[in-house]
């Protein structure tokens, strides 16, 4: 069995959520809610220990409360600080905050002076989904302290300060190193700020099933999504049972992007890899890859068709990359346009509306400069609400669009998505997208249609990145085409069986 995808609600859903399963709840959730956080601070803490929660004027503050008498119970020193009305409490904030009263606590209307010894824990129960406007004044105050505390600082349900829905700091915000989410998991915590601002991220269900309650609106990645695809070979195959990948890129002075998605393509297993430079005085062979075999873009594109074709890496934004990108959307095959493939696209309307008709699987891999002249809008937007825009790209070009990033958004034409969380910082250098090309290039060829193709190109490029980060110990620097032979490594691990994978040893590429 694969990981499954775990099921991803925007506040509206979890509104809809906490609707359905509050009424009649015993014990209510916010007691739930706060037990979860209670257990999860006494795995974090050892002997009996400082503990700072600071609480809000929500139901986030109620989590908080609640949290705050079971550890004082378990023995810990444990301080609130809490600067609302008490009067002006929800319902269920209020019960929880005489609960703390009554079993002696108290509360402190500013942050307290840090004790001798430091604090054990942090916890930020300040705002959680009801967050409506950046934290000024005080509350902007006890965050930036709280986030100075070199302590574990646990957020509950989501870092103050972060939209749940986008992802985004909406001004200061508090850094947990762990957040429990509670019911689900929010889009934010996973895209553009969210893994920064939340640390180590779990989910504490509260004793429901969600998706028993309200099918999700989105998902994460994870092989369980594809893993109809995840089979060892047929022993009984050759080079043409797994597909020919064409590569249309390379225009003078970018020959390597078109190189890197081509040796991505064949390091993963494609029967055959063409490579179709744009530069016409470029290699004729890659000595470091033999296997790659180059023609001209045109004979490319005029030639047999290939099962997958990927143009963009290196492309370029001549007339001549813009007849191929023509040439190519016309063509009866899996297309995924990439870089420069985009932006002519970007440039041209009624490009944009023969994309749109295609009947043929379509995949858009931009970045969110990309993304922003496929929309006609700034970066800045793009990034204010990843989700929306990759959907609205999807909608509009009827395709299937990976949105990359931190937290890259995969959408499929009907509306359908997935936040991706493989993948790390090492890999923001040049060259990674076309990597992703011809990897998801060579799934297509291998027959998987668009949607498992992206998804698991996506997934597999995140995890190829980690494992290489990993095992080579380094959080910057790592090199597009040190990824080939690491996503070779993930993917065979994920289509052995069971009873193969641990024999599967991998050393990593030799380094000085
Ligand atoms: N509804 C429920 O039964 C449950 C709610 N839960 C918790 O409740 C949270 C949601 O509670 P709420 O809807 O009360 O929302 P919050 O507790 O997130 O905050 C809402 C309050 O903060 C104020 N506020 C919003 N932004 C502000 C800002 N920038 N500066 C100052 N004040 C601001 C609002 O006016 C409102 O008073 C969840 O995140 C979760 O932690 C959990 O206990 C699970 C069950
Ligand atoms: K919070």
């Amino acid at each position: 069995m694969h990981a499954a995808p775990l099921p991803i609600y925007p506040v509206s859903a979890i509104r809809d959520l906490e609707a359905l399963a509050i009424p009649g709840a015993m014990p209510p959730l916010m007691e739930r809610a706060g037990e979860a956080a209670a257990t999860l601070a006494l795995s974090l803490l050892k002997t009996p220990a400082a503990v700072l929660i600071a609480c809000g004027p929500g139901n986030n503050g109620g989590d908080g409360f609640v949290m705050a008498r079971l550890l004082r119970d378990a023995g810990h020193a444990v301080h609130i600080a809490f600067a609302a009305d008490p009067e002006r409490l929800p319902a269920d904030a209020a019960s929880a905050h005489a609960a703390w009263l009554a079993a002696g606590g108290e509360t402190l209307p500013e942050l307290p002076p840090t004790p001798p010894g430091g604090w054990a824990l942090v916890v930020d129960a300040l705002f959680g989904i009801g967050l409506q406007r950046p934290l000024e004044g005080r509350y902007a105050e006890w965050i930036d302290s709280l986030n100075t505390q070199p302590c574990p600082r646990l957020a509950l349900d989501i870092p103050s300060g972060l939209d749940a829905d986008t992802g985004r700091c909406l001004g200061p915000c508090f850094a947990a190193t762990h957040t429990l989410s509670f019911i689900a998991l929010k889009p934010g915590l996973l895209t553009l700020d969210g893994p920064d601002q939340c640390g180590l991220v779990q989910v504490a269900a509260l004793g429901l099933d969600p998706q028993a309650l309200l099918p999700a609106p989105g998902h994460s990645i994870a092989p369980g999504l594809f893993e109809t695809r995840l089979r060892p070979r047929r022993r009984n195959s050759h080079k043409g049972s797994h597909g020919d990948v064409a590569v249309i890129g390379g225009a003078p002075g970018m020959v390597g992007a078109a190189l890197l998605a081509g040796r991505a393509a064949a390091s993963l297993g494609a029967g055959r890899v063409l490579v179709g430079l744009l530069d016409p005085s470029a290699l004729s062979v890659d000595p470091l890859r033999p296997e790659l075999m180059f023609r001209t873009a045109t004979a490319l594109l005029e030639g047999p068709l290939p099962n997958a074709l990927v143009v963009g890496p290196g492309l370029g934004q001549s007339d001549n990359a813009g007849r191929c990108v023509d040439q190519a959307i016309g063509l009866p095959v899996p297309l995924l346009l990439d870089a420069d493939a985009l932006n002519l696209l970007a440039l041209s309307a009624a490009r944009q509306e023969t994309l749109a008709r295609r009947q043929h699987p379509t995949l858009l891999t931009p970045h969110p400069a990309e993304a922003a002249r496929l929309l006609a809008c700034g970066t800045t937007e793009v990034q204010a609400d990843r989700l929306a825009a990759a959907r609205r790209i999807a909608r509009r070009l009827q395709a299937w669009v990976v949105l990359k990033g931190c937290g890259s958004i995969v959408a499929a034409p009907d509306g359908a998505w997935w936040i991706n969380s493989s993948g790390n910082p090492a890999m923001a250098t040049a060259g990674m997208g076309d990597v992703l090309s011809g990897l998801v290039g060579t799934l297509l060829a291998g027959g998987w249609n668009a949607g498992e193709a992206l998804l698991a190109g996506v997934h597999l490029h995140g995890c190829a990145g980690d494992h290489l980060s990993a095992t080579l110990n380094i959080d910057s620097g790592l090199l597009a085409d040190e990824m080939s032979t690491a996503a070779r490594h993930c993917f065979n691990a994920w289509i052995r069986p069971p009873t193969m994978r641990d024999t599967a040893t991998w050393d990593g590429p030799a380094h000085p």
